[in-house]
């Protein structure tokens, strides 16, 4: 049976990366994605307004909505201070397989927990089952049309605090327009937009961060 892109997308790291360095994974996925093989990956440029954001942050728990090949939770979790984690949230079996050996081989797998499961089923587990209290930092890249509902499913959960910043990929492509309308229109949140481009293409796009107000 031949191969998904993904599982090339994983061979070619577990080929060219170096084992155990995360940036060597990251820049490993970009190479391929930008000269072989596009991918949904958050990719570099926009990468940096990711990192810029955690730092800002500087979690003890963050919460990613999508995990897909596992490039922003490696991303994300290289940055984390020691006894931090980061709880990834990823439904398709194939791309939770792809993503858990990515983490591995990064070298980041005690930093990051995969949970594998519809985001809108995990949220609500996530104080008993995971033993969250609150959420410091929340990124948002799985479908765009469930950033609105789960954004509200955290809130009704009491995950966020004041000061919780949520970072969301894609507002301008492929859109999250509904979120965008929510988040500014809301009290509850403080909002910036980060123009940027999409991953690997000359393509407008670009980030909006949230931060709860409580
Ligand atoms: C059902 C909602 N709950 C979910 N719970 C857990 N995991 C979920 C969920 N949704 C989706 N996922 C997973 O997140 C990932 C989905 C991401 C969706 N992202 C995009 O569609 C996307 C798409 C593009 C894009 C841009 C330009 C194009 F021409 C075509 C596509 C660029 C991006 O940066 C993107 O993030 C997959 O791994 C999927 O299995
Ligand atoms: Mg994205």
């Amino acid at each position: 049976m031949n191969q998904s892109k993904e599982q090339r997308i994983l061979n070619f790291v577990l080929q060219n990366a170096v084992r155990g360095d995360p940036c060597s994974v990251m820049d490993t996925i970009d190479k391929y994605c930008s000269q072989k093989e596009w991918a949904m990956n958050v990719g570099n440029e926009k990468g940096l307004i990711l990192d810029k954001t955690v730092e800002e942050a500087n979690p003890s728990v963050a919460l990613e909505l999508g995990t897909y090949c596992g490039y922003s939770a490696v991303r994300i979790s290289r940055l984390l201070k020691a006894g931090a984690r980061l709880l990834t949230v990823e439904f398709n079996p194939e791309f939770a397989a792809i993503a858990k050996q990515m983490i591995e081989f990064a070298g980041v797998q005690d930093k990051v927990k995969l949970l594998e499961g519809p985001s809108e089923e995990i949220i609500p587990q996530l104080k008993k089952k995971y033993e969250v209290d609150t959420l410091d930092f929340v990124f948002l890249d799985h479908w765009k049309d469930r950033y609105t509902p789960d954004t509200i499913l955290l809130q009704e959960c009491n995950l966020l605090r004041k000061g919780s910043i949520l970072l969301a990929d894609n507002i301008i492509f492929p859109g999250a327009p509904d979120f965008l309308n929510y988040v500014r229109k809301s009290p509850h949140f403080k909002c910036t937009n980060y123009p940027s481009h999409l991953e690997y293409m000359q393509v407008e796009d670009a980030m909006e961060k949230a931060v709860f107000l409580g």
